[in-house]
């Protein structure tokens, strides 16, 4: 790997050891080279970016620094020391940890439980002391101000919440350096600020962190370092500082990559009404009425509590509404019906692909045609054939980075698994379309390609529906409708200036509703 520049940071670097030093990792799966000699030198006190396209190699490195795999070829070193074997997780825990999108709190547990259960010394009897157990819980959470109850359950936990106790679970091990994969992909802005925030505190009290994100502004804002992968290389390691955003895009892609343009076409007054939301209110009270022409390209943004999500879930049958109605092509919907939403044409990129999404363990022929049995056979008889041909086109018009139909969702990088939900949303050819936060984990490429797509099926008459606080997935829509507390509070003609929408979306501006 090139030598890193170490210029000045305003940290606090303590001493010049590497935190973690990676040296020369091959990692393959199979056919797939994931990483090819890649490394990377991580020094205390920084907060340092990782970051490349989908597929670069940066989850498996993580899992190589972590203990959870172990390379095929090279060396991991904490402080200059060989890292602890494989087996060893106590070991692996004293070094790093890593606190990934989806939670390894244990939600039925309290927080308390979460944070010592299994190790914590016991009374006579070999019964659990409880009440020793919440203090020392009660003192970790304080020494690294986190402001949890350690009696609540950790199913009540907010995100945010949950980071912050996963992080001080992994202090508490002993660990001062620590990866975050991702970590502002289900936060608003104000929770943004507030780890943030944190992530200052902690780097003062000497934590290094190695920071994941698919957001360029939110390295160029917190991080000191950054080092690019590309197609499974380590290309790059530089000061945020010194590095423009334009040099980082093209490292990470190999190429200049713009945004798509935000093309408006003005519909004609004859188009058909194709969907039409009237007097929607969602279980938690959020609502919606709304109209979409066939070929129009709607935004519904908001942040997180503005019920944006609520009332798309409610459009396409994956909520039961209080009230309201549905009706898409004439046809009206059944209310918290999935399959009826299908059968009368709706395609669905839900927000959460691991839970509504995709079947891991089968391929991405078999995921990109589960919902369009009809399109690949005839009286319950599939052809592999067709469907490999529906799933080949999938990965050819979504530039899914997989050696084929075959090879299981589960070995996909993230980004990558989310083209293959974008492809089953498509593969039905919907009338309506329905994406919610969907290029959420997705690099700069990968998102130009999956907003790329809106614009060839709105040309085809289909209406899309984007749900999402993303600037540049509502970028492309012909008019966004804002959010706040549950009512659209403004509606956003196209050409809107990002200050005037992410103050719609705060809830500011509201004399214009
Ligand atoms: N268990 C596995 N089996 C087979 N291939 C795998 C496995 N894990 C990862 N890969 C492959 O290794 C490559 C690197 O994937 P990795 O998950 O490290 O990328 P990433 O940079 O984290 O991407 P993303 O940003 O999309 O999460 C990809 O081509 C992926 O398909």
């Amino acid at each position: 790997m090139s030598a890193t520049p170490t210029g000045p940071t305003d940290g606090p670097v303590v001493d010049d050891r590497p935190v973690v030093e990676a040296t020369n990792i091959t990692k393959r799966f199979g056919s797939t080279l994931a990483l090819s000699e890649a490394g990377i030198v991580v020094r205390r006190g920084e907060t340092h970016a990782l970051v490349g396209r989908n597929g670069a190699g940066k989850s498996t490195l993580v899992s190589i620094l972590t203990g959870l795999q172990a390379a095929d070829t090279g060396t991991v070193t904490f402080d200059g020391e060989p890292a602890p074997p494989l087996g060893d997780r106590d070991a692996w825990r004293r070094q790093v940890a890593c606190v990934y999108q989806k939670s390894t709190i244990i939600p039925t547990l309290t927080v308390a439980e979460n944070l010592f259960l299994n190790r914590h010394a016991r009374g006579p009897g070999r019964l659990i002391r409880w009440n020793a157990l919440r203090n020392d819980a009660r003192e970790l959470l304080a020494e690294w101000s986190v402001d949890v109850d350690v009696r609540q359950p950790a199913s009540t936990l907010s995100v945010e919440q949950r980071q912050f106790v996963e992080i001080a679970r992994a202090l508490s091990f002993g660990a001062r350096f620590i990866i975050l994969d991702e970590p502002t992909a289900q936060l608003d802005g104000a929770g943004i600020n507030r780890l943030f925030g944190r992530i200052q505190d902690l780097r003062a009290q000497g934590v290094t962190f190695l920071f994941i994100s698919h957001h360029l502004q939110e390295i160029y804002e917190i991080c000191d370092q950054v080092t690019v992968f590309r197609d499974a290389r380590h290309i790059l390691t530089a000061p945020v500082a010194e590095l423009s955003r334009p040099a980082l895009v093209a490292a990470m892609t190999g190429e200049d990559v713009s945004m798509p343009e935000a093309v408006h076409r003005r519909l004609s007054a004859d188009v058909p009404v194709l969907l039409s939301v009237q007097d929607l209110v969602t279980a938690s009270g959020a609502e919606l009425s709304l109209e979409a022409k066939a070929g129009e390209v709607v935004g519904i943004a908001g942040g997180g509590g503005s019920g944006k999500v609520e009332v798309a879930e409610a459009i396409v049958g994956l909520a039961r509404p209080a009230s309201g109605t549905v009706t898409l092509d004439g046809r009206v919907l059944r209310p918290g019906s999935v399959p009826d939403a299908l059968d009368a044409g709706v395609g669905l990129v839900p927000q959460d692909r691991h839970r509504e999404g995709l079947v891991p363990l089968l391929s991405i022929a078999e995921n990109v045609t589960m919902t369009v049995p009809h399109r690949i056979g005839r009286r319950g008889l599939i052809s592999p054939a067709r469907r490999d041909a529906v799933a080949r086109q999938s990965i050819a018009d979504l530039a899914i980075k997989a050696s084929g139909p075959h090879v299981p969702v589960s070995d996909l990088s993230g980004g990558n698994q989310q083209k293959v939900v974008m492809g089953r949303a498509l593969a039905s050819d919907p009338k309506l379309l329905v994406l919610i936060t969907p290029t959420a984990g997705v690099d700069v490429r990968s998102k130009q390609t999956l907003l790329g797509v809106v614009d060839d099926v709105r040309r085809d008459g289909t209406a899309v529906l984007v749900v999402s606080d993303e600037l540049d997935d509502l970028r492309i829509c012909d008019r966004v409708l804002v959010m706040f507390q549950g009512r659209v509070v403004r509606e956003m003609a196209h050409g809107w200036s990002d200050n005037d929408l992410v103050a719609a979306m705060e809830g500011v501006d509201l004399h214009h509703v």
